[in-house]
């Protein structure tokens, strides 16, 4: 399994935002998005979803081409957003039957699989109850859980540990690293760099619209000269510091 961006140029109409963006990720593989606030990370991520048409470039899972046929491509990936998407009038076990038709899953296979979840995240109590009744933290988990019902060989997660609590966040990380074991690959956004570099295998920052650098923590800890002592989260001061120059020269 293979996701494929090749020198994808795209942004909204009128504006071009990102800039001959290439990023490949391999089966098993934890990719993550990083890079300052406006950056262009949920633009990639839209463009991956095929939201957004792009100005140039290519992009195709296990060889599926986006453009080309979008409703094969799309069924191959499951998405996390950072701001929960609930359908008001549905009842967490009516969410939970709508991924298992969606995804064409094996029914009574996958309603398992979708409580061990729900226990997971403490929602097994509350499959009767309706968004409105969740809390913020909760209608994340609730996405959470539908996204990783889904099997799909491509999970594109926004902003994973917003409103999680430690617990949620450690059973998240659980549940990244057994996709990845099983072969899944998986594309997160985060600028909670402490948990990432839990479960990243590899970084690609985005600066400015384009990825200034892809590697592992330790690659991009020395192209951006942070010292063995330093947090991963300076890497946002150089970040910055690059911006700060490039305005002023
Ligand atoms: N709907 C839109 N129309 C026009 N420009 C937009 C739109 N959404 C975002 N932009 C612009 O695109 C650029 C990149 O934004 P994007 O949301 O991709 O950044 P990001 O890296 O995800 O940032 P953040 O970390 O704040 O989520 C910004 O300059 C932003 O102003």
């Amino acid at each position: 399994m293979t996701l494929t961006i090749k020198k994808l140029t795209g942004g909204y109409t009128g504006i071009t935002v990102i800039k001959d963006i290439n990023l490949k990720i391999e089966s098993g593989q934890v990719v993550g998005l990083i890079g300052l606030n406006g950056a262009g990370k949920s633009t990639t991520i839209k463009h991956l979803l095929g939201l957004l048409r792009m100005q140039r470039g290519e992009i195709t899972l296990n060889g599926i081409d986006l453009v080309q046929n979008p409703a094969a491509f799309k069924k191959n990936v499951a998405y996390i957003p950072e701001t929960p998407i609930l359908y008001p009038e549905l009842t967490l076990k009516e969410h939970i039957e709508l991924v298992i038709l969606a995804y064409g899953l094996d029914h009574d296979s996958a309603y398992e699989h979708a409580l061990h979840l729900c226990k997971l995240f403490r929602l097994e109590n509350k499959l009767d109850w309706l968004p409105i009744n969740f809390s913020k933290g909760m209608k994340q988990k609730v996405m959470i859980v539908a996204g990783f019902l889904a099997q799909s060989s491509l999970l594109v997660i926004d902003e994973p540990f917003t409103g999680l609590d430690p617990l949620a966040v450690a059973n998240f990380i659980d549940l990244v690293k057994a996709a990845s074991n099983d072969g899944k690959m998986v594309l997160m956004t985060t600028h909670v760099l402490a948990e990432a570099q839990e479960i990243v295998d590899k970084f690609a920052v985005l600066n400015n619209g384009t990825i200034e650098k892809e590697g592992n923590l330790t690659e991009i800890r020395k192209f951006y000269g942070l010292k063995d002592t330093d947090s991963f989260d300076r890497l946002y001061k150089v970040l910055n510091q690059e911006h700060c120059n490039a305005k002023n020269s």
